[in-house]
């Protein structure tokens, strides 16, 4: 299993170390297009390797897309982030750019791998890779949901005063400040539903801060976050390399599901070795569907900027 991660930066270093600690890749590739950044991390990392008990290979190179022929996955992590202050969508005009000359050369040395897309404004560069490559729709999936549920069963275990693993949640919708629809009507603390446990004020909370939860990183550390995005790419990967048939949201191209056309938004999937496997269509109240409705709204703005 070879796994490509373009953009040697902070959640592409991240994504690889997480990757290689759960040791399931026979080798990962990261490339960066500045010069001996993706060596040094690579080599770095590989100095790990003896001290975190893996053996993938991890390698680093400078632009050089023949060194990823033959990846089955391949991640995009290459853009800039966004600083306190901005939104995700204000990253679109450099990193639509870079998106799509990546993927496409992505593509040129592997034509049959299963593309992440992580670099923001994420739906839209998802979006983006579904209009512009050519690839099959199952084989282009946008990383959000995974982390914005990772930081929804976060604040709900802070709420509830228990530790994140008895929670279980999910956050649907475009991955964006205002667009996130965590639902915490299906949040679960050991299957009893949180509202058993919190008032409507303090869920109400619980979700406004999930929904700005990389805007509140990126104000505390000056640029966004690395750590819980890594994790959450690596276990997209690990769910496709290992066929591992989990549910994610995921940002997927929508025909039809959820009431929604030619939109790539975060709705829950299975992935598997084919990648996106299966969109899963969960019945909403009128509350959440409208909510998806308009965040829908909010990413299709955004993508009405493409230069397609
Ligand atoms: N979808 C998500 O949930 C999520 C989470 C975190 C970050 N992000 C996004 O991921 C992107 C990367 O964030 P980061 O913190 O790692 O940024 P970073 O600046 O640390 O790393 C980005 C890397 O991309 C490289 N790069 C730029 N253009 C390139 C090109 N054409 N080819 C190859 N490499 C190139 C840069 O040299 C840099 O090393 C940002 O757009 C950020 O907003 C998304
Ligand atoms: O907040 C950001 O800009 C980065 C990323 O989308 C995140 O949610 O951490």
């Amino acid at each position: 299993m070879k796994v490509t991660i373009v953009g040697a930066g902070a959640v592409g270093a991240s994504c690889a170390e997480y990757v290689a600690i759960k040791d399931f890749a026979s080798e990962v590739v990261l490339l960066d297009i500045k010069d001996g950044v993706a060596e040094g991390k690579a080599m770095d990392l590989m100095q790990t390797a003896t001290l975190n008990s893996f053996d993938t290979k991890i390698t680093g190179t400078t632009n050089d897309y023949s060194k990823t022929a033959g990846s089955d996955i391949a991640v995009i992590t290459s853009g800039i982030p966004r600083k306190p202050g901005m939104t995700r969508e204000e990253l679109i005009g450099i990193n639509a750019g870079i998106v799509k000359e990546v993927s496409s050369n992505l593509i040129k040395h592997s034509p049959n791998v299963t593309l992440i897309v992580v670099s923001n404004p994420m739906d839209t560069m998802t979006y983006l890779v579904h209009k512009t490559t050519g690839l099959p729709k199952n084989k282009i999936i946008g990383m959000g949901g995974a982390l914005d549920s990772a930081r929804f069963k976060f604040r709900l275990s802070e709420a509830l005063e228990c530790p994140p693993s008895d929670v279980d949640g999910m956050v649907i919708g475009g991955h964006s400040d205002t667009g996130m629809v965590p639902l915490t009507r299906l949040a679960t603390r050991n299957s009893v539903p949180v509202s058993a446990f919190l008032s409507e004020d303090r869920l109400n909370q619980v979700s406004e801060d999930t929904k700005v939860g990389g805007a509140t990183l990126t104000k505390l550390l000056g640029t966004s976050a690395w750590y819980a995005p890594g994790a959450a790419v690596s276990a997209l990967v690990q769910a496709i390399a290992c066929d591992q048939k989990k549910m994610f949201p995921c940002s997927a191209m929508l025909e039809g599901e959820y009431g929604l056309n030619d939109i790539c938004i975060g709705v829950p999937a299975i992935l598997g070795k084919d990648g996106l496997e299966k969109i899963v269509e969960i019945e909403l109240d009128d509350a959440e569907s409208k909510k998806i409705k308009e965040s829908a709204e909010g990413v299709n703005k955004t993508n009405a900027l493409l230069e397609l």
